[in-house]
C-alpha cells in the first residue's frame, strides 16, 4: 500500500477516492433495482441510528391534503425568529401576511443552538425541492428541523416543545395585525346567502386613559379585564368556557363604543362587530360564532334594538324619521331575518360557545330596562357597566386629551355647572375640540359652558313648563270632579244607576 507523504498527496488520494466511489454509486444506482436500494439505505439508516446518539425532529410548513399551512411550523417560526435574530449570521426578513413589521427569520440551511433546562438543542431551517416530474407546479417546502440527544428524549418531547409553542403563539398574537370584523356587508340581498366575516385592520386610538370616566370605576373595569385575560387555569379549573360577559349601558354619547375599542387595545384582541339583522338565521349565527377566533371581542352593539324580546326580532332602521320609514321597512320586511332570543342565548353560552377560548362578549344599549332578564342575567352578562353624563373627573381627562390642560381658572366654573345640569362625554368632546389654529384652551372652555348655560336654561324651562301643566291639569281635574258632583246635588237618582241601566232607560 502507499502512503502519502505530503499534503498533496493526501488530497490526491482522498479525491480519487471520492470519484471511485462515486462511480461505484452511480454504478448501482443504474443497475441495482429500487427494492435492493431502499432496504440497502434503510437498514444503512438503522445501522447508523444505532451509533448515532441524537434525535431529529421536523416540523413542515404544510400539512395534511389540504396542504393548510401548520401552527406548529408558524409558532416554531416566530420563536426562532426572536431567538435565531440573536445567533444566526444568514437572516432573511419578511413581511407577514398578519404582521405590520418586518419580520426575521433564519434563512435557509442556517442553523441556531438554543438552551433549556442547561440542554442544548438545534434547530436547522431546510426545504424539500419539488420533483421535476410531479404532475403539478409545486413550490419548494420548507420545515424546520430540530436535533437533540435521545438522552434528553422525554424533557425536549414535552416541556421543551410545549415552552416553543406557547413562546411562539405568544409572539404570533404580539406581532399580528389586529383586525375588526363584520358580517354586514351592507347589501340587502346578502340575507339570501350565507353571511361570513369581513374584516379591516383595526386601528382604533381609544384606550382607558384617553377614556373619560371616574378614575375608581375605570381601575375596576381594567383590573376586571386583566384578570380575565390571565385567567385560563382558573376556567379550566371550574369547568367553565373562557369567556365572559360585558353589558354596556348608557345613553347615547356616553362612550360605549370607545369603551370597547379601549378594551381590544388593552388586551390586544381582535373585535368581531355582529350586526344581528344582517343574520338569516339561528343556524347562521352559529356558524358565524364558530369562525370567530380566540383572544376576540364579540360585539352586538344596539342589542335592544336588534332583537324584539318576545323573540319576534325588529330593525333599527325602524327608528328612522318617517320620511325614510315608508322605504326602509320595506327593506326590512326583504330583510327580516329568523335569529331568535333562544338562538341569541345559546349563541352567548351553549355547547358552541365553547369552541373557542379567551373571548369577551359585549353588548351595549341605551335602555337597559327594555332587556329581557334571561338575557343579561349573571353568567351570561357578567359585568354590568354603566356609562353616565359626563362628570367633573371625566371632564378632567377630555381636557387633557384635546387641550393638554390639567389646570385652568375656569376649571371651577365647569365644575359647578356639571353638578348643575348633564352634558354626555361626547357634547364635551366636541366643544373641547378647537375648531380652527387660532382656538385656544380659553375660547374652548368659553363655548363649553356656554353649551353648559344653555343646556341647563333649557332644562329649568322645560321643568317650568311641565310645573305648569302639571298644575292647569290637576286644576282641570278638580273642575271635571266638581261637575258630576253639582249635577248629583241637583238629580239624587241618577247618581245610582249604572251606565247600562242609564243606557237600558
Ligand atoms: N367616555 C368617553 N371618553 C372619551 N371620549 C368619549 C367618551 N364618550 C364619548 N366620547 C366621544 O364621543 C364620541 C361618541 O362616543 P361613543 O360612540 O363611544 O358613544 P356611545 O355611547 O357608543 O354612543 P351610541 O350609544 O350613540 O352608540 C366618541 O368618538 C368619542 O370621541
Amino acid at each position: 500500500m502507499i502512503v502519502p507523504r505530503t499534503m498533496t498527496e493526501v488530497w490526491a488520494t482522498m479525491g480519487s477516492t471520492i470519484a471511485s466511489f462515486m462511480f461505484i454509486w452511480a454504478i448501482i444506482r443504474q443497475y441495482c433495482p429500487y427494492e435492493v436500494r431502499f432496504y440497502f439505505a434503510k437498514y444503512t439508516q438503522r445501522i447508523m441510528s444505532f451509533f448515532y446518539p441524537y434525535i431529529k425532529i421536523s416540523i413542515h410548513e404544510y400539512t395534511g391534503d389540504r396542504l393548510e399551512r401548520s401552527e406548529a411550523y408558524a409558532a416554531v417560526e416566530a420563536y426562532l425568529s426572536i431567538n435565531s435574530s440573536k445567533c444566526a449570521k444568514r437572516l432573511k426578513a419578511e413581511m407577514a401576511k398578519d404582521c405590520s413589521n418586518l419580520v426575521l427569520s433564519m434563512d435557509e440551511y442556517e442553523r441556531v443552538k438554543d438552551e433549556f433546562q442547561g440542554i442544548q438543542v438545534w434547530w436547522v431551517s431546510s426545504m424539500v425541492m419539488p420533483l421535476p416530474q410531479a404532475m403539478y407546479p409545486q413550490q419548494e417546502r420548507r420545515y424546520y428541523r430540530l436535533t437533540f440527544h435521545k438522552r434528553y428524549r422525554e424533557i425536549i418531547t414535552g416541556a421543551y416543545l410545549k415552552h416553543v409553542m406557547q413562546q411562539g403563539k405568544e409572539i404570533r398574537v404580539r406581532h399580528r395585525q389586529r383586525k375588526l370584523y363584520t358580517n354586514d356587508s351592507g347589501n340587502k340581498w346578502q340575507i339570501y346567502k350565507q353571511t361570513t366575516w369581513s374584516h379591516i385592520v383595526f386601528e382604533h386610538p381609544a384606550t382607558f386613559e384617553t377614556l373619560a370616566m371616574e378614575p375608581a370605576k375605570k381601575e375596576e373595569i381594567i383590573e376586571d379585564l386583566v384578570t380575565f385575560s390571565k385567567s385560563k387555569d382558573f376556567y379550566g379549573r371550574i369547568g367553565k368556557a373562557w369567556k365572559r360577559g360585558y353589558l354596556l349601558y348608557g345613553p347615547p354619547g356616553t362612550g360605549k363604543s370607545t369603551m370597547i375599542a379601549a378594551m381590544a387595545n388593552l388586551l390586544n384582541y381582535d373585535v368581531y362587530d355582529l350586526e344581528l339583522t344582517a343574520v338569516k338565521d339561528n343556524t347562521e349565527l352559529r356558524k358565524l360564532l364558530i369562525e370567530t377566533t380566540s383572544k376576540s371581542i364579540i360585539v352586538i352593539e344596539d342589542i335592544d334594538c336588534s332583537l324584539d324580546l318576545t323573540g319576534q326580532r325588529t330593525n333599527k332602521r325602524e327608528e328612522k324619521s318617517p320620511d325614510e320609514e315608508k322605504g326602509i321597512r320595506k327593506e326590512h320586511e326583504e330583510s327580516s331575518s329568523k335569529v331568535t332570543l333562544s338562538g341569541l342565548l345559546n349563541f352567548i353560552d351553549g355547547l358552541w360557545s365553547a369552541c373557542g377560548e379567551e373571548r369577551l362578549i359585549v353588548f351595549t344599549t341605551n335602555y337597559v330596562e327594555k332587556l329581557d332578564p334571561a338575557l343579561i342575567r349573571k353568567g351570561r352578562m357578567d359585568k354590568h357597566i354603566e356609562l353616565f353624563y359626563c362628570s367633573f373627573e371625566a371632564f378632567k381627562v377630555l381636557s387633557r386629551n384635546y387641550l393638554r390642560l390639567e389646570a385652568h381658572p375656569l376649571f371651577d366654573r365647569v365644575e359647578s355647572l356639571m353638578k348643575e345640569t348633564t352634558i354626555t362625554p361626547a357634547d364635551v368632546a366636541e366643544n373641547l375640540m378647537p375648531k380652527s389654529p387660532l382656538d385656544g384652551a380659553d375660547k374652548c372652555l368659553s363655548r363649553l359652558i356656554q353649551v353648559l348655560e344653555e343646556t341647563k336654561a333649557a332644562a329649568e324651562a322645560t321643568e317650568k313648563d311641565e310645573k305648569e301643566a302639571s298644575t292647569k291639569n290637576a286644576q282641570s281635574s278638580i273642575k271635571a270632579a266638581e261637575v258630576p258632583a253639582m249635577e248629583d246635588a241637583a238629580c239624587p237618582t241618577t247618581r245610582k244607576l249604572s251606565p247600562k241601566s242609564q243606557n237600558m232607560k
